[in-house]
């Protein structure tokens, strides 16, 4: 048995559409690192914490077999493989990412009549997410034929491989180029911080705990402004009441005038001029709202 490890691994897409976001969100977490010469993995030089680059496909494995810790990677993928291998301890979501989001739908060709999901009995189905799909038919009740393709499921029907599809989708654009239609969605997903189910040993548990808390902190922070405002203490019950805010405000005197409050609150990026024109005519002044960068709750 090979010594135990005293480094975190993250796996993250190596190319493809949730690649560079992943590792953006790492950078923003605080982590640098360096590349191997294969380009097959980076190496963290602020932190014991390295990064593996793979196929999206392999993330939910190396998350298993505990070759690595943690791993993003879309929640379709996750499902579908968890899916696939019923009775294998599968790696949990920790955190959605807010990225990557799409979702997997059945799509028919544009002329075909569509009712409900019942007027898919005894068809062909094309898609990649076998596993999927064959839960949602269960689900809905509904015999059809599953034809797994690894690719280009789109023109499956105008190959004639199969009647309707079921494939990811997000603007739409490539069901419209191939004149199918969405009619039912199978699983709304967007990309996830997995953990491995295995135990770790104290040292990576902590650096997983902290690698954990820095991406929500980085998620959340994009997420939230600061807002500051000058307001006569009378005012402040209305303020608060209007504040879109979890929290209590921080609430400080002004120096010298008893009467005359400073108010500073986390606020969601809900926060808009309205917000702000309704606060001044309960008597705000002087607001300003700030992005946020780092939260550590
Ligand atoms: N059109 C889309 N819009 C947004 N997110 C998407 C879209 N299509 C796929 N995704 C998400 O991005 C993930 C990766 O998609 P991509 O096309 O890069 O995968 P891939 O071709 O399987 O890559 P790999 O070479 O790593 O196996 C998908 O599993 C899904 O979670
Ligand atoms: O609704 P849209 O915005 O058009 O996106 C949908 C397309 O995006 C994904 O493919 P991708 O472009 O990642 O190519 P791939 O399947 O070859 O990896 C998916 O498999 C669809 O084909
Ligand atoms: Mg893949």
């Amino acid at each position: 048995m090979s010594a135990p490890r005293d480094r975190l691994r993250i796996a993250v897409q190596k190319s493809g559409r949730l690649a560079e976001t992943s590792l953006d969100l790492l950078r923003r977490a605080g982590l640098s690192f360096r590349a191997s010469r294969d380009r097959l993995f980076l190496f963290g030089d602020n932190l014991p914490i390295d990064v593996l680059l793979v196929r999206d496909d392999d993330i939910p494995g190396l998350l298993r077999e505990g070759s690595c810790e943690l791993g993003m990677v879309g929640r379709n993928v996750l499902d579908e493989q968890s899916l696939a291998t019923p009775g294998v301890v599968f790696p949990k979501v920790v955190s959605t990412l807010g990225f990557g989001r799409c979702h997997l739908a059945i799509a028919v060709p544009q002329e075909m009549p569509w009712g409900s999901p019942a007027d898919l009995e005894g068809l062909r189905i094309a898609t990649s997410y076998p596993a999927l799909l064959a839960a949602w038919l269960a689900r809905e009740g509904v015999a059809a034929e599953v034809v797994t393709l690894n690719g280009s499921v789109e023109i499956a029907p105008r190959l004639g491989k199969a009647d309707v599809i079921c494939d990811l989708v997000s603007t739409g654009a490539t069901l419209q180029a191939n004149q199918l239609r969405e009619v039912a969605t199978v699983l709304d997903s967007e990309a996830v911080l997995a953990r491995t189910p295995r135990a770790l040993s104290p040292l990576l548990a902590e650096l997983a705990e902290r690698l954990q808390a820095r991406i929500d902190g980085a998620l959340s922070g994009a997420q939230v402004r600061l807002l500051m405002l000058q307001a006569p203490r009378s005012a402040l019950a209305d303020i608060t009441r209007l504040l879109p805010s979890r929290q209590a405000p921080s609430v400080m005197s002004l120096d010298g005038q008893p009467d005359q409050i400073s108010v500073q609150a986390l606020c969601h990026r809900s926060l808009d001029w309205s917000h702000l024109e309704a606060l001044r005519q309960v008597g705000a002044r002087g607001l300003m709202v700030m992005a946020v960068d780092q939260v550590l709750a």
